[in-house]
């Protein structure tokens, strides 16, 4: 076996390799050298997944060139191979390297026809995670709006429109609306999540959320409320990794009790499938076990500004106005047209 080893990383330094598609060489950096059992001819040891990516790093698969280097260790002399005194020992050298390189290509063939199909599509390397945010805080502010179900967020964002030029994008609104497209592949799977009280998965609700802010920017909006959201700590990290990390958070403070009774008035018109009280009941604790945690690492952080909700939208609003106008200048008073 030494003597195989010898002979062939000292003679066959190089050779042609174009027959075989680049898909199967390249599945071979994931074999372990250990799974390997096909060919006991081969001198496994030195083909190892490293000696292969080593190689392929300077060959070029599927080229015309087609050849591929596999070993960097230097030239052997031709006179250490088994210690042999034969003085013609290419006959039995071109002989094993031909063993070597019919063992290699069964090696080859064998893992394609063991590896599942989706594999033979997926791309090498797994997509990474995005770590620079979509938008920079420097050019567009966002404000997260939280608080209990029926706490009366959405009063007060509207409020805020009117008076700063917020954009206000509600992650309920936008998944209802996905939920009633025609053709959404979500509508159902939303439609459950709603229903339940649970946190529909944040794939979904990030990618409404970037594409609605994608769309206010290009109309050359940057300052936004995003109301309801985000509920659940993954949803944080994700829109603050990858979208726009947030100013601070206006959080809503209001008693279960408040709010019950506000969505239950609520619910005699919104035609929501929500209002209603077993589907607030697992709202109430979807908030308390999923959401509060949110809350409290912001808080952690210094940026949540709380605001007592139980007073009347007006009381509310004065103290939103207030906190908001220290970060935030409101919009210029419209001309008004006179005769
Ligand atoms: N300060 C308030 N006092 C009395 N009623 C209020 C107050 N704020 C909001 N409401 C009413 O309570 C109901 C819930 O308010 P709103 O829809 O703004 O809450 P929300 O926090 O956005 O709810 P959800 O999270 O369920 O969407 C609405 O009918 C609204 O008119
Ligand atoms: O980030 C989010 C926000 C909302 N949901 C689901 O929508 C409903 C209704 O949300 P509202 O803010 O009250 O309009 C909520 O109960 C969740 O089921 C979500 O999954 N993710």
């Amino acid at each position: 076996m030494s003597a195989i080893r010898s002979s062939v990383s000292g003679l066959a330094r190089t050779f042609k390799l174009n027959s075989l598609p680049a898909l199967r060489v390249s599945r071979l950096h994931t074999i372990p050298s250990a799974a390997a059992p096909h060919s006991p001819t081969l001198p496994t040891s030195r083909i190892s997944p490293g000696s292969f990516r080593q190689g392929l790093t300077h060959s070029k698969f599927g080229s015309s060139q087609g050849q591929c280097r596999l070993y960097a260790a230097g030239p052997r002399n031709l006179g250490e191979t088994g210690g042999s005194k034969n003085p013609f020992p290419v006959v039995p050298l071109v002989l094993i390297f031909t063993a070597g390189s019919g063992g290699f290509y069964l090696l080859v063939n064998s893992r394609k026809e063991t590896m599942p199909a989706t594999e033979k599509t997926l791309p090498r390397s797994p997509k990474k995670a995005k770590t620079t945010p979509t938008f920079s805080p420097k050019d567009v502010s966002v404000i997260f709006v939280l608080g209990g179900p029926g706490a009366g967020k959405g009063t007060q964002c509207q409020n805020l429109v009117r008076d700063y030029g917020f954009v206000h994008l509600s992650a309920g609104d936008l998944l209802r609306a996905e939920q009633n497209r025609d053709g959404s592949e979500f509508g159902e799977l939303i439609k459950t999540y709603i229903r339940e009280g649970r946190i529909v998965p944040m794939e979904v609700t990030v990618a409404l959320l970037e594409n609605a802010m994608k769309e206010s920017i290009a109309n050359g909006q940057n300052r936004f409320l995003i109301d309801g959201f985000p509920r659940q700590m993954d949803q944080a990290i994700k829109f603050e990794t990858e979208v726009c990390p947030s100013v601070f958070t206006l959080f809503f403070d209001c008693p279960e009790e408040v709010m019950l009774e506000r969505l239950l008035k609520r619910g005699e018109t919104s035609g929501r499938e929500d209002d209603n009280i077993e589907s607030i009941k697992k709202r109430f604790r979807t908030f308390v076990n999923t959401s509060m945690p949110v809350v409290d690492m912001f808080e952690k952080e210094g940026k949540v500004v709380r605001v007592d909700c139980t007073q009347g939208v007006e009381e509310v609003y004065s103290a939103v106005k207030k906190e908001v106008s220290s970060k935030f200048k409101p919009m210029k008073e419209k001309a008004v047209m006179t005769a």
